[in-house]
């Protein structure tokens, strides 16, 4: 039961239609954003940012990515503004990543990807009652998409890649309280945003999308401690190493993407 999917030849994106048909949607993600086909919407307002309160509770290896997961029982961590007609609280934050030298964002722009991506996962809970409801919205999730660049360490991402060596092995999880996601934001919050999906299984077409245009930097020794996460469990002998993570993009099928910019 339950996942089964991956990032290989046998369980990758080309094959996650047969368990789940969704993929074959109409609103997926990730898509390529193409910068000067994005219609520049002055209705779009800024987006607001209320991570003044680090209410993060652990970080986990769930066999596909690293995980920080937040308190939601607070309401206090919120993004609004922009194309969000709510404020949705931040639920866990995740990486996406490729291998050495490759490339690993999972949006592209104008086809060019970047080394990784943040995925800020938020949901509405003014509207739905748990999670786990909105998760299965077309308005239930808002995910905040940043984009790493390698270059400069970045200073506070050692706090991240200091832990991962605790939750090597899949199904690893571990204290990591008081971390404040506003550390990860690049200094512009000009953002493109379109409707679409989780962009892994159960794939979820839930999510209004909302990708930072500027990236952030962070260095390749930093971004090597992410490849050193194993997809296997600890009991296992086989060590196979969690790199790659990313779906391709997927068909627009016609939808707008807006630009605040
Ligand atoms: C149920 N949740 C929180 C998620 N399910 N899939 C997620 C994907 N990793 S993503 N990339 O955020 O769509 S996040
Ligand atoms: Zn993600």
């Amino acid at each position: 039961t339950g996942d089964h999917w991956g990032y290989g030849i046998e369980d990758g994106p080309s094959v996650w239609h047969k368990t789940y048909p969704i993929a074959q949607g109409n609103r997926q993600s990730p898509i390529d954003i193409v910068p000067h086909q994005a219609s520049c919407d002055p209705s779009l307002g800024p987006i607001v940012l209320n991570y003044d309160h680090c209410t993060s509770m652990n970080i986990a290896n769930n066999g596909h990515s690293v995980i920080v997961e937040f308190d939601d029982t607070d309401d206090r961590v919120v993004i609004q503004g922009g194309p969000l007609d709510n404020p949705y609280k931040l639920k866990q934050f995740h990486f996406h990543w490729g291998g050495k030298g490759c490339h690993g964002s999972e949006h592209t722009v104008a086809g060019n990807s970047y080394a990784s991506e943040l995925h800020l996962v938020h949901w509405n809970a003014v509207k739905y009652g748990t999670f786990e409801e909105a998760a299965t919205a077309p308005d239930g999730l808002a995910v905040l998409g940043i984009f790493l660049e390698t270059g400069d360490d970045h200073r506070w991402l050692n706090m991240i890649t200091d832990a991962l060596y605790m939750v090597k092995f899949k199904g690893s999880v571990t204290d990591f309280e008081g971390f404040n996601p506003m550390c990860l934001l690049p200094s512009s919050l000009d953002y493109w945003t379109y409707l679409g999906s989780l962009t892994t299984p159960p794939l979820y077409e839930s999510v209004v999308w909302i990708i930072l245009r500027e990236p952030i930097m962070v260095s390749e020794k930093q971004l090597s401690k992410f490849r050193m996460l194993l997809l296997t469990e600890e009991e296992e002998d086989q060590r196979i190493h969690m790199e790659n993570n990313f779906r391709p993009p997927q068909p627009l099928n016609g939808r707008k993407v807006r630009s605040s910019i």
